[in-house]
């Protein structure tokens, strides 16, 4: 763990263009499609992180070559005959311990996944029980049945048809019996059969990076998908810039009254992490896109907002930091799952902006957020890089704020620090 990070104040007017990497979501399903496409893949703009570097981990242990360009920092994917009889580190990456275990189960033999020690209480069933529908069998390495460590023993030629899963803890069950979907014979409708399902934007940038790869993959109803078989192309796709992550640097603008522009921001996208106009807009801050270009300008007062956010449940902890900093009263609904994220987050967000001498409270689905004077503290991120942005857009317009273990960014941000220093800098 490093030292605690001093969140930095700025000392002049925010006025910043901030280059995203690539987005997560994006960069890891194309690794995965590169992996059983029918010829090579290059990646460009890919994101290089901890939770891509696991997937690209696990894809060579199943028998993908993966190689980064050093001239080009694109990643050359070559696949190669599935081969089990290793182990998968997941890390705490959810696209790693969802989308490879049914991946795996297409690989002749053995492969055994685990990860960190909180990958082990985050929710599982969906795959499991979707693996089993398949007919795949699943040792379990400690005592839970629905959880990591376990051991998927995977075999050729399994028929598909129609499962049937709760994917109400995360959308991920869905996206990643999808995924692997083109290689089954008789290619795969995936039934939620659960109350709620979020993260549903999500969902679609799957089918979207399936179609998009040639495979004929749809919606068959609200709540079911279908893939057919066939080849996966390879060739050449760019990875957007990750829109999730640049959300604190958006809401950096808005909270200082600055201003942050981030180049090459989709028109039209999947990523949930686009929805974030909509929200700074209502909280009072300009944002638009001009071409290309997102600005965000933030305003003297920002207000709080009644949102549901189960569309987009990443943006949970940079919203509530601005809840946190508003002049009026939030609610964020629809947020249930975030209790199975890298940390319990509804839990985890009150805890730390009651430490700042905020006013939150947890309700069944989410958070409510009053209007308080912030003081400083040592904000706590338990292994998430999102509680470790929220406390820094916090330490933004709070004095004395520090963040723990700020390098839990690298998850999905290779450098935050340097990039936030950078911002204020200009
Ligand atoms: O499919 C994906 O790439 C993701 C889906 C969402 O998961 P949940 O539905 O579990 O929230 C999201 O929160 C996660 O960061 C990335
Ligand atoms: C929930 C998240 O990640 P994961 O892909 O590990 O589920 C996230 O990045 O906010």
């Amino acid at each position: 763990m490093s030292e605690a990070w001093p969140a930095p104040r700025p000392s002049r007017r925010i006025d910043a263009v901030v280059d995203v990497p690539g987005s997560k979501s994006l960069t890891n399903r194309y690794l995965l499609l590169g992996a059983i496409a029918q010829e090579p893949t290059r990646i460009r703009g890919a994101l290089r992180s901890r939770d891509s570097d696991l997937m690209i981990g696990a894809l060579r242990v199943l028998g993908a070559r993966i190689d980064h360009e050093a001239t080009t920092g694109d990643l050359l994917l070559t696949p190669g005959p599935l081969r089990a009889g290793g182990r998968i580190d997941c890390g705490l990456a959810g696209t790693v311990m969802r989308f490879v275990p049914p991946l795996a189960a297409q690989a002749p033999g053995e492969v055994a996944f685990d990860g960190d020690p909180r990958a082990r209480e985050r929710p599982m069933a969906g795959v499991i029980e979707g693996l089993a529908a398949l007919g795949v069998g699943v040792d379990h390495e400690g005592e839970a049945t629905d959880r990591l460590p376990f051991v998927v023993h995977g075999r050729d030629g399994l028929a598909g048809g129609r499962v049937e899963i709760d994917a109400s803890a995360s959308s991920q069950f869905v996206s990643a019996l999808l995924l692997t979907a083109p290689r089954l014979r008789e290619g795969l409708e995936v039934v939620h059969t659960g109350a709620s399902l979020p993260s549903m934007p999500h969902i679609e940038m799957t089918l979207a990076v399936l179609a998009e790869r040639g495979v004929a993959a749809e919606a068959t109803g609200a709540t079911s998908w279908r893939v057919d078989p066939g080849p996966v192309a390879g060739g050449e796709v760019v990875i957007e810039p990750d829109l999730s992550n640049a959300t604190p640097f958006l809401a950096a603008a808005a909270v200082t009254g600055g201003r942050v522009r981030i180049p090459r921001w989709p028109s039209h996208t999947t990523q949930p992490g686009a929805d974030i106009l909509e929200i700074l807009t209502r909280m009072g801050a300009h944002a638009h896109l001009q071409g290309e270009v997102l600005e965000v300008r933030g305003t003297t007062a920002l207000q709080g907002l009644d949102l549901d956010l189960s569309r987009a449940g990443e943006l949970a902890p940079t919203v509530a930091a601005l809840a946190a900093l508003a002049r009026t009263p939030s609610r964020l609904r629809g947020i249930a799952h975030l209790r199975g994220h890298e940390t319990d987050r509804l839990r985890a967000l009150v805890t730390e902006i009651t430490r700042l001498g905020g006013n939150a409270r947890e309700t069944p689905d989410g958070l409510e957020i009053d209007p308080a004077e912030l003081h400083g503290g040592r904000v706590q991120t338990y292994a998430d890089h999102r509680m470790a942005t929220f406390g820094a857009i916090l330490g933004l317009a709070v004095d004395g704020v520090e963040v723990a273990d700020i390098a839990t960014t690298a998850k999905t941000l290779p450098d935050f620090p340097g990039m936030w220093h950078a911002m204020l800098r200009g």
